[in-house]
């Protein structure tokens, strides 16, 4: 930091190659290897892309809402989020509570989407999120968003697939998916690929 006032910054050029990174490795270490999906890796790098994006969220003015995101569940595989100092990310427990995300300095916060949840047959939970603003702060951050290419199909392996254990989902483009999604009477949708692709039994 340079010794000019109070002025605070961070390198974002450094922190989206480390996002970038991690995401990779996280794929890896927290979700392929726990279920023995390793195998799984280089078809994996093949199926995503990438979005990273930068969020500034102002502080509310009085009489407005304090919500800065509505309550959702990522689409895309996985998402990993980093803030500046002011806190705002709320998930939702099973109970349908809500509580607040503690970012500790210098980490991400990482959360798997609802493909993520198609693709290992439903082992994986895609959390319902939201941004509520209490500090009369702004609040920036940066997201880097693992997303399935347009074309490539998704279909979970055969490993997540048996008797205990029957398919949920019927494969799916993730471009298709999207236009889907577009529309008016979906984009709300909570679980919008169970819509969507979900196997009704
Ligand atoms: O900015 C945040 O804390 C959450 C962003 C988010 O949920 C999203 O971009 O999908
Ligand atoms: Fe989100």
């Amino acid at each position: 930091m340079w010794p000019d006032g109070n002025r605070q910054f961070c390198d974002s050029i450094e922190v989206y190659s480390k996002m970038l990174t991690k995401i990779d490795e996280i794929v890896r270490t927290m979700v392929l290897e726990s279920l023995n999906l390793e195998k799984y890796m280089d078809e994996h790098m093949e199926l995503t892309s990438y979005i990273v994006r930068v969020n500034k969220y102002r502080t509310p003015e009085k009489d407005e809402s304090d919500i800065g995101l509505l309550s959702h569940a990522d689409k895309n595989l996985l998402t990993i989020l980093h803030q500046n100092e002011v806190e705002g990310l709320e998930l939702e427990n099973k109970d349908g509570e809500w509580f607040k995300v503690k970012f500790s300095p210098n980490s991400f916060v990482v959360m798997a989407g609802e493909t993520f949840n198609v693709w290992t047959n439903g082992r994986i939970h895609a959390a319902t999120h939201r941004v509520v603003l209490s500090e009369h702060k702004d609040r920036f951050t940066i997201g880097v968003f693992s997303v399935p290419k347009w074309d490539t199909p998704v279909k979970a392996p055969e490993e997540m697939v048996d008797e205990e254990h029957p398919l949920l989902f019927n494969p799916f483009r993730y471009g298709e998916f999207a236009m889907f999604f577009c529309k008016k009477e979906n984009v709300n949708d909570k679980f919008a690929l169970k819509k969507y692709c979900g196997v009704s039994f």
